[in-house]
């Protein structure tokens, strides 16, 4: 099979900027790509890098694609090297034809995405840094959201402990106030690497001591930075809490290292950055891995092809982290 191809770079400013630890990201840059093969039929997928994550850069990207011929096979694209994940993850998810038959062949299909069942997915609702998340989290609750992730280590950790009181005191009562205290709400927490070792032990305390049937702290995320593999090792046997890695495991390699260094906790797997899907899904069918799948607010044609793979390989109790719009 050959493609013709095309790619459409795109620039479009989010609707609310993202706070992170990291920092403030106001837009999202990326690229449409477009296959289309020899019966004419067009596949569509998108390349949406995230260096600070640890994929290619936007410009790595550009020239990736500028460098292409006009017509690729599926071999070309196979071949797409492990260095640039998102150019793996777009050009992949954008194969027509032959990818049902040849992933049917190479056993990739999960039985639920041969049969086209794909599962019922829960969506997690993002929270944005400091007070901000109160007002956000009642609109939020009103739609239908019942986990939550909020961002910490933005603001000094006194006042967002301070903030942290607040916001489980008011899903308490909201969830009293509002459901016959038959539903629960589960929270987690974003530190996106920017806790030092005494704050990430102090959040953990704080989240062992909460114990309620209708309010969970699902897990804390990335508390420590990527470098800091066996101490959040030693965090993850030593809380209730349950941390999950994120930076530590935005890419197939990653995922690969700390499994093998005996991470068996929650990977939060970015697909869009991730890589190749064929090769997430052999990682996933060939170890047991805890997966919530999360958005690098991708547009929808990323978001598409990610739900696609969450639905076959996140964890039918993990609610996915595509949640909130952000154009
Ligand atoms: O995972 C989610 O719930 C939403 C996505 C999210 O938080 C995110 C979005 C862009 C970049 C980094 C992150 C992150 O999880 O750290
Ligand atoms: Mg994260």
């Amino acid at each position: 099979m050959v493609y013709r191809f095309n790619f459409y770079p795109y620039s479009r400013p989010f609707k609310q900027p993202l706070k992170t630890h990291h920092g403030i990201w106001e837009k999202r840059e990326g690229i449409i790509i477009q296959l289309a093969d020899e019966r004419g039929k067009n596949g569509w997928g998108e390349i949406a890098p995230l260096s600070w994550f640890g994929s290619e850069t936007l410009q790595e990207a550009l020239e990736f694609c500028r460098k292409l011929p006009q017509t690729l096979t599926l071999e070309d694209i196979l071949e797409i090297p492990d260095n640039f994940p998102a150019c793996q993850f777009g050009f992949e998810s954008a194969v027509t034809y032959p990818k049902t038959r040849f992933l049917k062949e190479t056993g990739f299909l999960s039985q639920g995405f041969e049969t086209g069942f794909l599962r019922e997915l829960k969506f997690s609702g993002l929270l944005p840094s400091g007070k901000a998340a109160l007002q956000v989290f009642q609109t939020l609750f009103q739609q239908g959201f019942r986990t939550f992730k909020w961002k910490i280590a933005v603001y000094p950790i006194s006042d967002e402990l301070d903030m942290f009181k607040q916001l489980t005191k008011l899903i308490l009562e909201t969830i009293i106030s509002e459901t016959d205290k038959t539903e629960w709400v589960n929270l987690r927490l974003d530190a996106n690497g920017g806790l030092s070792w005494e704050e990430a032990n102090k959040w953990l305390s704080v989240c062992d001591e909460i114990k309620s049937d209708i309010l969970k702290i699902e897990y804390l995320e990335q508390p420590l930075s990527v470098e800091q593999f066996a101490e959040m090792l030693a965090l993850s046997q030593q809380y209730f809490t349950s941390i999950a890695l994120d930076e530590s495991v935005a890419t197939l390699s990653q995922i690969r290292d700390c499994y093998q260094r005996g991470w068996r906790g929650i990977f939060v797997i970015k697909p869009c950055i991730v890589g190749s899907p064929r090769k997430l899904r052999k990682l996933c069918r060939e170890n047991h891995i805890d997966a919530v799948f999360s958005s690098v607010f991708e547009t929808a044609v990323g978001r598409r092809a990610a739900l696609n793979l969450a639905s076959e390989l996140s964890h039918p109790k993990r609610a996915v982290g595509f949640g909130v719009e952000h154009w």
